[in-house]
């Protein structure tokens, strides 16, 4: 099957957030075109790595929510999204967040103690965001099967199993230079 994830990363822009090099593509921006091909790739590749035996998959807003939202449809799985606002309900789980280049906090809902949950994102960098989604997960009591993660730079997988002792999934691990993305390995 065509992997369109990986045809599209390589020409990818790459902008400076402060020293971050940042690079621009669909999965992890919504830009500049978001395909059904690009989608249905990556939803099928990440459905064949988890245990769909669970009650419910945890992403974090915003672009976590296009591949949950896949995912979803094909397992008939629901899902939460931690969101940046808070909602005040009761339980509510709030935890601070911290990416390569932005602070702040996500708010968890909607998960129940003993529920079997699966974590799925766009991009693991520095590991800041999954740490966080990780941290609030444990304090609501949920079990966490599996993490998947669909594209990885940088070294926050091994920070996440340092920090937290989960193994993290990816499909592709990309290096990022301010010329561009290099795929390092497809999965
Ligand atoms: O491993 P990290 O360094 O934490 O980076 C990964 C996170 O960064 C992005 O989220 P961001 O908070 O920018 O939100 P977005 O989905 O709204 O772009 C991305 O969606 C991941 O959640
Ligand atoms: O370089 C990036 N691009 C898009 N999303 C991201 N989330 C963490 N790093 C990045």
């Amino acid at each position: 099957m065509k992997r369109v994830l990986d045809e599209t990363l390589e020409s990818s822009p790459i902008i400076k957030r402060g020293e971050y090099n940042y690079f621009i593509h669909p999965i992890a921006d919504g830009v500049p075109l978001f395909t059904s091909d690009l989608l249905r790739d990556v939803a099928t590749r990440t459905i064949k790595k988890i245990d769909t035996n669970i009650d419910k998959i945890v992403t974090a807003e915003a672009m976590g929510i296009p591949i949950a939202t896949a995912i979803s449809m094909s397992t008939d799985i629901p899902y939460v999204v931690m969101r940046k606002r808070q909602y005040f309900l009761e339980g509510e789980v709030p935890v601070h967040q911290e990416t390569g280049y932005s602070k702040g906090e996500l708010y968890l809902n909607g998960v129940q103690k003993g529920d079997r949950v699966t974590i799925v994102d766009d991009v693991l960098s520095t590991g800041g965001t999954l740490i966080a989604v990780i941290r609030a997960l444990e304090r609501a009591g949920a079990e966490i099967v599996d993490i998947v993660c669909v594209i990885e730079r940088g070294d926050g997988k091994a920070k996440v199993k340092e920090v937290t002792g989960y193994d993290v999934q990816t499909l592709v691990k990309i290096e990022v230079t301010e010329n561009g993305v290099v795929i390092l390995e497809s999965k």
